[in-house]
């Protein structure tokens, strides 16, 4: 195994450090925010964000194409309405793998919320907790994954891990967040190689200087490991470690095949993450909405499936449960609100989501989420 960190990635800010650049202005405000919708907030981000923060959050690799299909695919699926219903008040409330959610939709993992606003990731735990949902923390955070946890209090929470080069630091990291009180741990296994992400180059933008890993090791023993030095050779001997080394139910994120989810299911996984990194890995490779379907059959409902990427709408939300997501993560929207309000923009954007699924199940004829099937959508038809 290599270290991916040193082959292939002139545009990840982590494995640069440019000792000339002015510190990085990252914004800092903690206020209300009122999103009308999350494309919105966005256009608001890019105003206050450094550019190089901006366009490293919003870009994908190579053509980007992935990047607009996942979007693009939901236009491609209607939601036919039962109207006459007899709903009064739907109920979004979900719980998945033992932990309640307000709402079927929780917070994806990204690393280095430094990009976003000055408290890094303490405030897109903290929003995500006041909303009632749950909080994935990366293993390439800012800030620790016991700060992080901390920050998001009483509120539900996961750690996802990049699966480092020493299994010894895997193990420490599994163990440290097994008793900083993570209730599960996302193993992420679409970026053994980082994509090519060109924004920034093409745009003539430099990484600014280093905001810090939050995870370094502390044994003195694993010196010289950092926790964005990937395992490139992933196997699922690499989910049993993370599975014995935990104690910790675990889930694979960046699964877009349904031979990989039934291989997960048959190896213990305790959840299928449909994902495909945002449009930000593979270039190319399906939009999740699309490929939602087959994966849902192969696991049978024998596991909780999460998906994300390009999920902006409360009607998308809808659209994900009804071909058999269990719940929906979000990701950039999030770093948006917190570029703008710290916590309470973070926890605006789940509201916002909250508001618009309401609205769906109400104008759809659907009192609850476990109600929200593939009878209520269908192909969208173009003449
Ligand atoms: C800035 C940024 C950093 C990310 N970092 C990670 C990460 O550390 N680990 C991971 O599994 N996924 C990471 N992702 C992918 C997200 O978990 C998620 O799959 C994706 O953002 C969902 O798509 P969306 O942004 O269109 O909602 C990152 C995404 C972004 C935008
Ligand atoms: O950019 C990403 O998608 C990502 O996964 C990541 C990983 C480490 C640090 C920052 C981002």
């Amino acid at each position: 195994s290599t270290a991916v960190a040193q082959v292939d990635t002139s545009a990840r800010p982590s494995a640069q450090a440019d000792a000339s650049a002015a510190a990085y202005a990252a914004p800092a405000p903690e206020q209300k925010i009122n999103v009308v919708s999350l494309r919105d907030i966005e256009r608001q981000a890019e105003k206050v964000l450094p550019p190089f923060g901006f366009h490293f959050i919003a870009g994908g690799s190579g053509d980007e194409w992935t990047l607009r299909e996942n979007e693009a695919a939901f236009d491609r699926l209607v939601i036919e309405p039962r109207f006459l219903s007899g709903v009064k008040t739907p109920n979004p409330a979900t719980s998945i793998l033992g932990s309640k959610l307000s709402l079927p939709v929780l917070a994806s993992p990204m690393g280095m919320h430094g990009f976003a606003h000055a408290g890094k990731e303490a405030g897109t735990a903290k929003g995500t907790a006041a909303a009632g949902s749950l909080y994935v923390t990366p293993s390439v955070s800012n800030l620790s994954m016991e700060e992080i946890a901390a920050a998001a209090g009483a509120g539900a929470k996961w750690f996802q891990i990049y699966f480092p080069e020493d299994p010894g630091y895997a193990r420490e990291q599994l163990q440290r967040a097994k008793a900083a009180g993570y209730t599960a741990i996302v193993l992420t296994v679409d970026a053994t190689s980082f994509g090519n992400r060109e924004r920034p180059a093409k745009l003539g933008l430099k990484p600014p200087p280093h905001l810090g890993f939050g995870n370094m090791p502390k044994s003195p023993a694993l010196a010289g490991q950092n926790p964005d030095m990937q395992k490139k050779d992933l196997t699922f001997a690499d989910v049993a470690f993370c599975q014995k080394e935990s104690g910790l139910p675990v889930i694979v994120k960046g699964v877009l095949t349904a031979g990989l989810a039934s291989d997960c299911v048959k190896h213990g996984c305790a959840g299928v993450w449909v994902s495909n990194h945002g449009g930000r890995q593979l270039d190319h490779s399906p939009a999740t909405i699309a490929v939602l379907p087959k994966i849902a059959d192969a696991v049978g409902g024998k596991v909780p499936i999460i998906v994300d990427s390009g999920i902006r709408r409360g009607q998308d939300v809808f659209r994900c449960l009804a071909l058999g997501a269990s719940v929906v993560g979000i990701g950039r929207p999030l770093l948006y609100g917190l570029a703008l309000g710290g916590a309470q923009g973070v926890e605006a954007v789940f509201q916002r989501l909250r508001t618009e699924l309401l609205m769906t199940m109400q104008l759809a004829g659907v009192a609850s989420v476990d109600k929200i099937t593939a009878d209520y959508v269908a192909p969208a038809v173009r003449s």
